[in-house]
């Protein structure tokens, strides 16, 4: 069992291990104990490395506690000579809240860390909050992905997040703060019973679960994680996977020699990668979809068709996901094309949308061709409610695809980083 690591020791191996020539470093405050700590063990280790530091709280509007607590971690900041930043999120929130909050945190902060020039971004979690996730996700019945819980460095929001305390116990830091004589916040959500986080918590804690062991798990987790990622990997690029304009297709004969788990991966990628999105399917949902393609049914899911042939499955973009885009002519489409006409300084007027039905009336189609539902979600240059390219087809005026979804993405979506 990994016992949990002395902080001082697991964040400076951390930080050499992880970003050994970083100049400047973000650190993301909440105000709260771990990220407190967080703070006075990098400037130990700044002072000794002679890197930079920046911090930066992010202030939701939504519990009138969390001014104070910035300024405390702003004071703190200031006794020990760090640059802070306070940001502030004021869209309207849709949807589940509580992911909105830290999607927008994420993006405020990524952008925040490269006006600042930071290389990388570290977060206070610890090995209390991985064993929690790892218990959450197994009550929620994830499989080896979801039990890999966080990972020490990953990219999100275009930005490297560092969590250099994963290793350290959250009591180990509170006596690290003490020790020092430093007031942290309590947020008082952290009580508050309606989470499943803190269900969870208060859980092991009764129970005395073993919080390093559940951390072990994630460990082991990440390991075979990448171990079937490469695996899928390997298998896309001995042909299990053809890409064509934006579509997948997963051919028939080699999926068939591979095992159901390397098959699920490349179909979940596959999803991904299609509709743009940041994280896949659940391998666990797409079982049955699986079984409906076996049976010559196609389906739809994840803002995607997919599309039961003899030689291939087709996965593509689902027309009603992207009936509603319209962007002008060179601006980013659906989050991965940019179109625009060879001589698009003449027309200022030109946007980019969903060929669709109205479009397809307007074009001579191909023979043979992509089926019906990937032409009509297919990108294409408009004037008004005139067709005038689809670059795709090489139909219409000339055109340039300045980007369009690369193969390589698929490949490096597999292999987690
Ligand atoms: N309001 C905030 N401003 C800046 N950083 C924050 C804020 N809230 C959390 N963080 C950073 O994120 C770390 C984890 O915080 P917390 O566990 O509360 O977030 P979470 O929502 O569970 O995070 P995650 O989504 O990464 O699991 C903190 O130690 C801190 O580094």
């Amino acid at each position: 069992m990994t016992d949990p690591a002395a902080p001082g020791q697991a964040l400076a191996e951390a930080m050499q291990r992880w970003v050994p020539d970083a100049r400047r470093i973000g650190v993301a405050m909440s105000g709260g104990g771990d990220s407190m700590a967080l703070l006075h063990l990098l400037a130990d280790w700044a002072a000794q490395s002679g890197a930079e530091l920046r911090a930066a709280s992010v202030d939701h509007g939504l519990r009138p506690e969390a001014a104070d607590e910035i300024a405390l971690a702003a004071k703190t900041c200031a006794a020990l000579g760090i640059p802070h930043d306070s940001l502030t999120w004021d869209e309207a929130p849709a949807g589940n809240l509580q992911a909105a909050a830290r999607d927008a945190r994420y993006r405020l902060l990524s952008d925040w860390a490269q006006a600042q020039g930071c290389a990388v971004v570290c977060l206070g979690h610890t090995q209390d909050d991985q064993a929690e996730t790892v218990l959450l996700r197994l009550l929620r019945g994830s499989g080896v992905d979801g039990l890999a819980a966080m990972r020490p460095r990953t990219l999100r929001a275009g930005t490297v997040w560092l969590r250099p305390l994963l290793a350290v116990s959250r009591a180990a830091l509170r006596a690290d703060l003490t020790a020092r004589g430093v007031a942290w916040a309590e947020d008082p959500s952290n009580a508050d019973l309606r989470f499943d986080r803190v269900r969870v918590r208060q859980a092991m804690a009764a129970l005395d679960l073993p919080v390093a062991r559940l951390a072990d798990t994630a460990q082991a987790m990440a390991r075979a994680q990448e171990a079937l990622g490469r695996r899928a990997a390997e298998a896309a690029q001995a042909g299990a996977v053809r890409f064509e304009d934006g579509d997948i297709l997963l051919t028939a004969d080699a999926l068939s020699a591979l095992d159901a788990e390397t098959r699920l991966r490349l179909l979940a990628e596959a999803l991904r990668w299609v509709a743009g999105a940041a994280y896949r399917p659940r391998l666990s949902a797409l079982t049955g979809v699986w079984d409906g393609l076996e049976a010559g049914q196609g389906a739809t899911l994840h803002g995607c068709r997919l599309l039961a042939g003899v030689s291939a499955w087709r996965v593509c973009r689902e027309y009603r996901a992207v009936a509603a885009l319209e962007v002008p002519a060179g601006a980013l489409w659906d989050g991965r094309w940019q179109l625009r006409l060879a001589k698009d300084e003449t027309r200022p007027d030109v946007t980019v949308r969903a060929l669709g039905q109205a479009g397809l009336g307007q074009i001579t189609r191909p023979d043979p061709g992509p089926p019906h539902p990937s032409l009509m979600s297919t990108p294409a240059l408009w004037r008004g409610d005139e067709v005038l390219s689809v670059p795709r087809l090489n139909w219409g005026l000339s055109s340039r695809v300045d980007r369009q979804p690369e193969p390589a993405s698929f490949i490096s979506g597999l292999i987690p980083h």
